[in-house]
């Protein structure tokens, strides 16, 4: 192995111990590691590549490695980690056998681990012969999926449509583009599909800033789902509307480009940066507001509000794997309490008449249709503003009944990673839609 490659794998098992054990989210790690900057850009996106398989795929690699050791417990952190990353290139990647054994080898080497060579040498070398066996017997959803999200989700879906959830989330996310003009003008060019809400849809990887009409600001990056809120509003033109927690401005952006007025509330000043950079590049104006949005408050009230409220992010599990690593039932509870603050803000800031559009990028019930359900219990002044799905449709050819699916009875919208697969699946969100009635 050339010294360089060495280096990458090196960085990967930095990025692990940044993940899985100072429970760093897996972008600020790559952000925050001084090693990265130094690589090729291909080396660059290997890195991402490998950390995220292992974390993506982690519950089988552990359970392919433990079955291959001959005792009952998984081996200490610098070689279980060492383990993973050959196993990762050996099961998911196609790396050659040769490769990945001799890569755990030298990075057991690397790493002062020498006296472990010889465990490593032998599990990866059975690992080349049986593991694809091991594989073939596994239940590769269920196995990467955390206990407490597999139970919380099979009670909230049902167990068919739980599958479907962690199905999806073994493959990464196709690239989702917002355009501000015609999307079928764009999908050409950018070699994409259109998807029945508008939104350009192509396969993951590549660079996106060298993607056409980038530069020129024609579109941004944002999932299909994620595009759904800010159409609830309906025609914004000309209204006041704040974007409370709007870094980095996705929805910002659909409602400045629809001829909204629009006031951006984020506490975090660099998010709010980046999303003034953001709005600079797609040529729009909106007025930003660094604030807690709990406390912050508008001259007068306001035509709309659009509340994208911080969550647990289960919802995005295919593009950020270490959510389900990371987060706790313990942080549903405490997120579910400033979605409750913040939803009675969001309520306090609109007219009488007007409305607020509540979402969150979860799957947890607990952040979205019971946040509603309490929330209509303790507020008489708000109402429910029944979604149909001509409301999430883009243009008049629009495939309505591919929609349906992700309105629910009592109209509001829930989509997951499980609907929509044969088109690439959706992140996972919760919106509804309310008026303010006194
Ligand atoms: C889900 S992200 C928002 C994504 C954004 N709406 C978009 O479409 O690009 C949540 C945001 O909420 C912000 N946030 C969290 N708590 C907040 C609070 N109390 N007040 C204002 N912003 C907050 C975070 O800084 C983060 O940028």
């Amino acid at each position: 192995m050339n010294t360089e490659t060495l280096a990458a794998r090196r960085v990967v098992l930095d990025l692990l111990e940044s993940v899985l054990r100072r429970r760093v989210p897996l972008d600020d790690a790559l952000d925050q590691h001084r090693g990265l900057p130094g690589l090729e850009p291909r080396d660059r996106a290997f890195v991402r590549l490998l950390t995220a398989t292992v974390i993506r795929r982690l519950g089988q690699i552990d359970a392919v490695v433990l079955s291959l050791l001959a005792r009952p417990d998984l081996p200490k952190a610098g070689v279980l980690d060492i383990l993973r990353v050959s196993a990762a290139q050996l099961l998911f990647l196609g790396t050659p056998a040769h490769a990945a054994v001799d890569t755990g080898v030298e990075l057991a080497v690397a790493k002062g681990l020498a006296g472990m060579k010889g465990l490593i040498n032998a599990v990866l070398r059975r690992l080349a012969r049986e593991g694809a066996d091991l594989l073939a017997a596994q239940d590769a959803g269920r196995l990467n999926t955390p206990d407490w999200l597999w139970l919380a989700w099979r009670q909230h879906y049902g167990t068919g449509h739980t599958r479907a959830i962690v199905d999806a989330h073994l493959v990464e996310a196709p690239l989702d583009i917002t355009v501000k003009g015609d999307p079928h003008a764009w999908a050409e060019r950018l070699e994409a599909t259109v998807l029945p809400t508008g939104t350009l849809r192509r396969a993951a990887g590549g660079s996106v800033t060298e993607l056409p009409g980038f530069n020129e600001g024609a579109w941004w990056v944002q999932d299909a789902a994620a595009a759904l809120p800010a159409r609830l509003l309906g025609d914004v033109a000309g209204l006041t509307v704040i974007d409370l927690c709007a870094a980095p401005g996705g929805k910002t952006a659909q409602l400045a480009a629809a001829g909204a007025k629009v006031t951006a509330v984020d506490r975090s000043a660099p998010r709010l940066d980046r999303l003034s950079r953001n709005m600079e590049r797609l040529g729009l104006s909106v007025a930003t507001a660094v604030a807690d949005a709990t406390k912050w408050q508008p001259d007068e009230p306001v035509d709309a509000v659009l509340l994208d409220a911080p969550c647990s992010a289960t919802g995005t599990i295919r593009r950020h794997p270490d959510v389900a690593r990371l987060k706790t039932p313990e942080d549903v509870g405490r997120l579910s309490g400033v979605q409750r603050r913040l939803l009675d803000r969001a309520i306090d800031m609109v007219k009488p008449g007007g409305l607020v559009v509540y979402c969150t990028c979860s799957l947890q019930p607990e952040e979205g249709e019971e946040q509603l359900s309490k929330l209509l219990s303790r507020r008489l002044d708000v109402m429910v503003e029944p979604i149909i799905p001509v409301d999430l449709a883009y243009g008049a050819e629009a495939d309505v009944e591919a929609l349906a699916p992700l309105v629910t009875d009592s109209g509001d919208v829930r989509t997951t990673p499980g609907h929509w697969a044969e088109l690439g699946g959706l992140d996972g969100f919760f919106m509804t839609r309310l008026r303010r009635t006194a």
